[in-house]
């Protein structure tokens, strides 16, 4: 059984605690849950690795690195033994940290409070991998994750889908009828939709649900209830008011695993690669830009357009002054990095795409077709 690292522990010796070293100061991040006393578990992270590093701190002011991993490795635990540390955003009993111990089964789970963190953490080394949410069957994608994709240099070295099954609960006592309002995350109370209205609560959203488990618990909340798993009901001491409350029983999180080092890509089982890249104006370019794939027989599996940030609008030729939206498209193929039909087609698209990106070449996850 896996187990997640408890960085909130002890509050005490957290703050005492001081990071000494200027490039392991995280950036601050922007914190939007609506509990201002929910402190930064990547700033405990940091604050208990410093902890954890006192001698070399006392003797050399430097706070040791892990040792650097091998760039193919996706097992249970890094080259000294010790168990692979995998970054997910929510607290204990978040989806994400189901996902983080299906990817690795004897991982030790990692809490951070936002995205951003998680993938901080795997930059700084502070962590071997990030567990993060990409897309789901109800609900469709999660934006963020795909900014923060190109923002950061992590390479996509796996995925991993969960099966998503919502409860809704509430404190010991409280019935459905006490309750007005329910909180969540915003990509739960999307996949719950229909249910929530046919009840008739009002919603609120919070950074994860089982961040809104312990919430309502903390604060015994007889008027709300929230939307997680069964596992947060345990963990935070809820009841279950109602089981499988999203508005299909296939409710299935794809996840990605994010690693400092690509792994090497393979032929052997099916692999999949994800890419990001810009386009040439003109008419019939993003027609031409998928038909690299279909030329070569490969199958597209998601394409997700995202606003291009620095640049996001574009002159027209036209000289009236109008103006076209400019975009990055996200596209998964099913295809290994290692076969010369990807190669060419990337070749292909790079005459005519203004900016290509590898984001990695990978495992298809297969346990849930
Ligand atoms: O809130 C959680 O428990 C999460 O792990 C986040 C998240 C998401 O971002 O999609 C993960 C899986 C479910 O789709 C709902 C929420």
């Amino acid at each position: 059984m896996a187990t997640t690292t408890s960085i909130l522990r002890s509050p005490a010796a957290l703050l005492s605690a001081k990071v000494t070293v200027s490039d392991h100061k995280p950036t601050p991040t922007v914190q939007f849950s609506r509990f201002p006393s929910k402190r930064s578990c990547f700033t405990a992270l940091l604050s208990s690795l410093h902890d954890n590093n006192n001698d070399d701190d006392n003797n050399n002011n430097v706070i040791s690195h892990p040792k650097p991993l091998s760039s193919s490795q996706l097992f249970n635990s890094v080259s000294n033994g010790s168990r692979l540390r995998v970054a997910y955003q929510g607290v204990r009993g978040a989806y994400s940290e189901a996902a983080a111990e299906k990817a690795y089964p004897n991982c030790e789970a990692v809490p951070c409070d936002q995205f951003d963190s998680a993938f901080q953490a795997v930059e700084k080394w502070l962590v071997d991998r990030a567990v993060l949410p990409i897309e789901n069957s109800l609900g469709g994608s999660i934006h963020r994750n795909y900014d923060l994709l190109l923002r950061h240099s992590l390479h996509i070295v796996g995925e991993v889908k969960l099966a998503v099954q919502h409860c809704l609960l509430a404190n010991h006592g409280v019935q459905l009828e006490d309750l007005s309002r329910v909180l969540s995350h915003p990509q739960a109370l999307a996949q719950c939709e229909n249910t929530l209205t046919k009840i008739g609560l009002s919603r609120e959203a919070v950074d994860d649900t089982a961040l809104a488990a312990k919430h309502v618990a903390l604060h015994k909340l007889k008027d709300t209830g929230a939307v997680a798993s069964s596992s947060a009901a345990k963990i935070y001491g809820l009841n279950i008011l109602a089981q499988d409350i999203q508005d299909d029983c296939d409710n299935v999180t794809r996840f990605l695993i994010l690693a400092r080092e690509p792994i090497i890509p393979g032929i052997q089982n099916p692999f999949k690669t994800s890419i990001v890249f810009s386009l040439e104006e003109g008419p019939g370019v993003l027609f031409k830009a998928l038909a690299v794939f279909a030329l070569r027989q490969i199958n597209l599996t998601k394409i997700e357009s995202r606003p291009l940030r620095n640049q996001p609008l574009r002159a027209a030729d036209d000289n009236n002054g109008s103006k076209y939206f400019d975009y990055l498209f996200y596209v998964d193929f099913e295809a290994s990095m290692a076969e010369e039909r990807a190669q060419n087609a990337l070749r292909h698209l790079k005459e005519f795409a203004t900016f290509l990106r590898v984001l990695g070449s990978y495992p298809v996850d297969t346990t849930m077709m």
